[in-house]
């Protein structure tokens, strides 16, 4: 069984005097038990809309949602009690950590002391469990929204883009934190974000949006073979103006530096630079860059 599936996910959102907007344009996926599945896409893509659906949070206008088995539009309060969502909403400001909390797990119905205390320990609060919600720092806000996110020890968590301004050092903690969640418990994660090595970083599989629609899904890896060649090798050479380059294979000069795109840069590189020798080429520097999801993210954008 799949831990969450749509089928044919429509959005349009209609507003008093304004042109209806089709926000979700016939959106299917599949997404397995224990599996990381992150959303990406550029700003106003849908991410957003379709995570808030999945969510039960929004109704589509069309199509249909499965979580864990049930339909999630007609089971809803069912499907609720084992999902949960973080999505950097703002917690009551006036109220402490611990407080805060106890309050979520008490509307799951959760009244064991033990559970907010478990969950203070897990996501290292313990410290701040006096301190209200606006006395928090950034990073310990997000840790909170996490632990509220988890109290219900829910099968399925949505995270709308937990790393969003967040310092590099916190993000990082932040991230740690949700790749221990995933060897610890068993649940279903699906996350948006922007951030391209927050996704190689944390999905198993990742699914890019654009326009309302999933233009390309896959491992990193696999999404990695959208870009024309997986690798680059830099040559930075002396006399960039000798001539031609009788290689057979894609390139582009760049001042002194010649910039090939090559298949598998390991293989090829020797070739590469004995042939530019051979051709009188002085070389100054060779390195060799991985495609990133970076450059699929722009090839994709485009
Ligand atoms: N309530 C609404 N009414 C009308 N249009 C909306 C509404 N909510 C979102 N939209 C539009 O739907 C599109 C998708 O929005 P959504 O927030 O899902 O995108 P996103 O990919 O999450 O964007 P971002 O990365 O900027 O957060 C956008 O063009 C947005 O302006």
């Amino acid at each position: 069984m799949n831990a969450v599936e749509c089928r044919d996910i429509w959005m349009v959102y209609r507003n008093f005097m304004e042109e209806p907007f089709t926000a979700l344009k016939g959106i299917s996926l599949e997404i397995g038990e224990g599996e990381v599945y992150c959303i990406l896409g550029p700003n106003g893509a849908g991410k957003t809309t379709l995570i808030s659906i999945l969510s039960t949070i929004l109704i589509p206008t069309r199509g249909e949602v499965r979580i864990l088995g049930m339909d999630a539009l007609r089971q809803t309060k069912e499907v609720r009690r084992r999902i949960n969502i973080s999505s950097g909403t703002r917690l009551p400001w006036g109220m402490r950590v611990y407080e805060i909390l106890r309050f979520y797990a008490l509307a799951y119905g959760i009244s064991d002391k033990n559970v907010v205390d478990r969950a203070l320990a897990e996501f290292e609060l313990e410290k701040y469990r006096d301190l209200r919600f606006d006395e928090l720092s950034a990073g310990n806000r997000q840790k909170l929204n996490l632990a509220r996110a988890f109290i219900n020890d829910p099968e399925v968590v949505f995270l709308d883009e937990p790393t969003a301004n967040l310092d590099p050092d916190i993000a990082r903690k932040v991230r740690e934190m949700v790749l221990g969640i995933k060897e610890e418990r068993n649940v279903t994660l699906i996350l948006t974000t922007h951030n391209m090595g927050e996704a190689e970083m944390l999905a198993d599989r990742i699914a890019f949006i654009k326009n309302g629609e999933i233009v390309a899904e896959g491992t990193s890896d696999e999404l990695k073979r959208f870009v024309r060649s997986r690798d680059r090798i830099i040559v930075e050479v002396e006399n960039p103006e000798i001539g031609e380059i009788s290689l057979s294979r894609p390139y582009e000069i760049d001042g002194s530096r010649i910039v090939f795109y090559s298949e598998s840069a390991e293989k090829e590189l020797a070739e590469i630079v004995f042939g530019l020798k051979r051709a009188g080429f002085e070389i100054k520097s060779v390195k060799t860059e991985e495609v990133t999801l970076e450059d699929v993210f722009i090839e994709l954008a485009k």
